[in-house]
């Protein structure tokens, strides 16, 4: 009998949200998503120090100072894990810019290039490479840039509205990913629970606009909390699973059925036009999706530092 993971599978791309290159290897996807938390989690394991040390040797050898050495580094630990899920996963591995750039177009852009180019001159063509940036206005504006002059793949991430969704498909980006768990989350904390799951509504509306006006976005589900939010959103393009679900869905037997709308173009959602004040202003007006933006931003940009602390200590001990 196929196994829940199998029958998911068959409608939905499913992917893992780790960077335990180890622990990935039993589900056979073929790609994985990454973030300043889970990269920490994955420097912070004894088993993957070799890799902390051999970034630090690179940031030493390139950077022309201090500020150098610790960027290149971070981008190197980023680009080694890449390079190692690339081995197990084969695809694509998406990696995150650094959470600080969210609001800077320019630095985005020259951030992400450095990266592609450093898994380039490893040998790792830039289609198997994504740069995953904030949906923020700028962030949206970067993979724009990146996209379209230089077929840069990109994902959104901290993605909660039918606004960002917007602005993304216009900007031609390859991936978004709606926090199915986490807006719902944010629902329950302010006691505002509506009877329905919020996040799931949300993607489903998301996959439905995308589908609807043929854009060639693909939504992929992000931050779930549990299987049945999963099985939710069972139909949608695809879905990034932290270990713990996969096991979850290859051991135990979850009920998988195409959720998504069955003739999107029949929906009444109608075509968002949107400039950079529309955005602002309809962002302005979700309380929600800024909300969650401003802070899930902040945790990223918070385990981001972490790993950069961990890092300059590494370095001035090496000296
Ligand atoms: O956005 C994507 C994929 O595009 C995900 O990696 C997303 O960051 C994660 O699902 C969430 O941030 C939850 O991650 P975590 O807190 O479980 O590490």
């Amino acid at each position: 009998m196929a196994t829940s993971l199998e029958a998911l599978k068959e409608i939905t791309q499913v992917i893992a949200d780790t960077a335990d290159f180890v622990a990935i290897k039993p589900y056979s996807v073929q790609e994985a998503t990454t973030n300043p938390i889970i990269i920490l989690q994955s420097a912070s394991l004894p088993q993957y120090k070799n890799i902390l040390h051999k970034a630090v040797q690179y940031g030493q050898n390139t950077g022309r100072n201090n500020k150098e050495v610790i960027e290149n580094t971070m981008d190197m630990i980023n680009v080694l894990f890449g390079e190692e899920i690339l081995k197990v996963v084969k695809y694509r591995v998406h990696i995150q810019l650094d959470p600080r750039l969210a609001f800077n177009i320019s630095l985005s852009v020259e951030r992400a290039l450095k990266i592609v180019k450093m898994f380039s001159e490893r040998g790792i063509d830039k289609n198997h490479v994504v740069i995953k940036l904030p949906s923020t206005w700028e962030g949206i504006q970067a993979a724009n840039i990146l996209e379209k002059n230089h077929h840069v793949n990109c994902n959104m991430t901290t993605m909660f509205s039918l606004t960002q969704t917007a602005a993304c498909a216009e900007a031609g980006v390859s991936y978004l990913a709606p926090f199915v768990g986490r807006i719902s989350l944010w629902y329950k904390e302010k006691s505002r629970e509506t009877g329905r799951h919020e996040g799931v509504e949300i993607l489903k509306t998301i996959q439905t606009y995308l589908r609807k006006f043929d854009y060639r976005t693909k939504v992929m589900g992000a931050y779930f909390i549990n299987a049945e939010e999963v099985g939710a959103v069972a139909g949608c393009d695809l879905a990034t699973l932290p270990v713990a679900l996969l096991e979850d869905f290859a051991k135990n037997n979850h009920p998988v059925t195409d959720e998504m709308a069955k003739d999107p173009k029949s929906s009444n959602l109608e075509k968002l036009v949107l400039d950079e004040a529309r955005f602002r202003w309809l962002m302005n007006e979700d309380e929600m999706a800024t909300e969650l933006l401003a802070e899930i931003l902040g945790v990223f940009s918070s385990h981001y530092i972490e790993l950069e602390n961990i890092v300059k200590e590494m370095v001035k001990l090496s000296k």
